[in-house]
């Protein structure tokens, strides 16, 4: 499988950056061409098509990260992570940032890392952090989108924020940004105030009077955000009083969109494709088996393209949504029996242009 680690490639700036994406892409794109050429298959004019399709998605994504204003406004895709104190936000957030691709911003982290490198406003995030009171809405909004524009990614978790309506009304306001939903955490008060006095990890927040001050901060004006968005269709709430691989169990369903969850209902269990985990690819196996074989495509055959389509991880990952119907028209064009040398052009021709921009992100 591919590794989806990011790549990071320090000291390019934006615009040295952007060209040599871009140039990837293009390069990546001729070369799939080229490969198909290779294998000796011959490309119809659909394929051809959308080919090239696909190379004018990849040259529009790149022109709007070259392009500067576009940049500082992109359009991102922001879920809100709420719940109390040590109600297992951060803990939650890292295994979602490992199965959903999302890049994960605390609030608080963000805030003591301003301490910790001498701003201005250190002194006074420190002192309110240790009051447990809320930072004013300007200086963590600041954090936020300095963090969001310099990020690659477009998919964001904002854990611990907006923690009051100032905080929520001046993120709204100077951001423009709708959380796509508000993933809350409820835990009971006793329960989290265990985990926290054995956090462990040296915060001078974590002491039972600082605790008691943040659970009433939470009572008094975080709560009021919830039901905020609660009125609005946009809380998914999660029982946080639960070991932590049943927590996210109940994330995951959350992450995962509905007409996923009806066919997984009806996927074997054993197919388990990426660390344990039913992604999109498992509903395209079935999908893409089941034409194959309404369209009489011998059963070997299609298994081996489908494996094949697997084995390269990418046509059935992040951008299966573009990829998928590319692939899938690919199969079905084949009108002479060999299915596996078409299904390994496209691969190339899909995978090459949508692996190379996805694993390069630059610092
Ligand atoms: N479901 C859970 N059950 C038990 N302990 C947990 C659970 N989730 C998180 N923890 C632990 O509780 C503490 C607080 O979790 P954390 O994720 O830091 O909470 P938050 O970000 O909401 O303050 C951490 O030490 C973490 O390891
Ligand atoms: N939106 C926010 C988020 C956190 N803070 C400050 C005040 C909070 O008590 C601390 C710690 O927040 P953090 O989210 O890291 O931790 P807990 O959820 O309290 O465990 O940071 C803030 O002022 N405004």
């Amino acid at each position: 499988m591919a590794n989806n680690k990011p790549v990071r490639a320090p000291c390019l700036d934006d615009t040295t950056a952007n060209a040599v994406f871009v140039a990837v892409g293009r390069w990546s794109s001729l070369q799939s061409l080229v490969w198909a050429r290779i294998l000796g298959v011959r490309f119809g004019e659909k394929e051809f098509v959308s080919v090239v399709v696909l190379m004018f998605y990849q040259f529009g994504e790149c022109d709007l990260e070259a392009n500067g204003s576009a940049h500082a406004n992109k359009k991102v895709t922001v879920v809100f992570v709420l719940g109390g104190p040590g109600s297992g936000k951060g803990t939650q957030c890292s295994n979602i940032v490992e199965h959903f691709g999302y890049t994960h911003l605390s609030a608080g982290d963000l805030l003591r890392a301003e301490i910790k490198s001498g701003s201005e406003n250190g002194t006074m995030i420190q002192n309110m952090i240790k009051e447990g009171k809320i930072v004013p809405s300007e200086v963590t909004i600041k954090l936020l989108q300095r963090a969001i524009q310099e990020n690659g990614n477009d998919k964001f978790l904002i854990d611990g924020f907006p923690r009051n309506e100032e905080n929520r009304a001046a993120f709204e306001s100077v951001t423009g940004i709708e959380p796509e939903f508000v993933l809350f955490f409820d835990c009971p008060e006793e329960e989290m105030e265990k985990r926290l006095l054995s956090r462990n990890q040296g915060r001078e927040d974590d002491n039972i009077e600082t605790i008691r001050k943040r659970f009433n901060v939470y009572m008094e004006s975080s709560l009021p955000v919830i039901e905020y968005y609660k009125a609005k269709g946009k809380v998914r709430k999660i029982n946080a009083a639960r070991p932590i691989e049943e927590v996210f169990k109940a994330v995951k369903a959350v992450f995962t969109p509905e007409s996923e969850k009806v066919v997984l209902k009806y996927m074997a269990s054993g197919i388990d494709l990426h660390n344990g985990f039913l992604h999109l690819e498992g509903i395209q196996f079935t999908v893409v088996l089941i034409i194959l074989r309404t369209r009489k495509v011998q059963f070997k055959e299609a298994i081996a393209s489908i494996l094949l389509l697997i084995s390269t991880d990418i046509s059935f990952f992040d951008r299966s949504a573009i990829n998928f119907p590319i692939t899938l028209h690919a199969l079905l064009s084949v009108r002479d029996g060999n299915v596996f040398l078409r299904s390994l052009a496209f691969v190339v021709a899909t995978d090459i242009t949508l692996l190379v921009p996805r694993c390069i992100t630059f610092a």
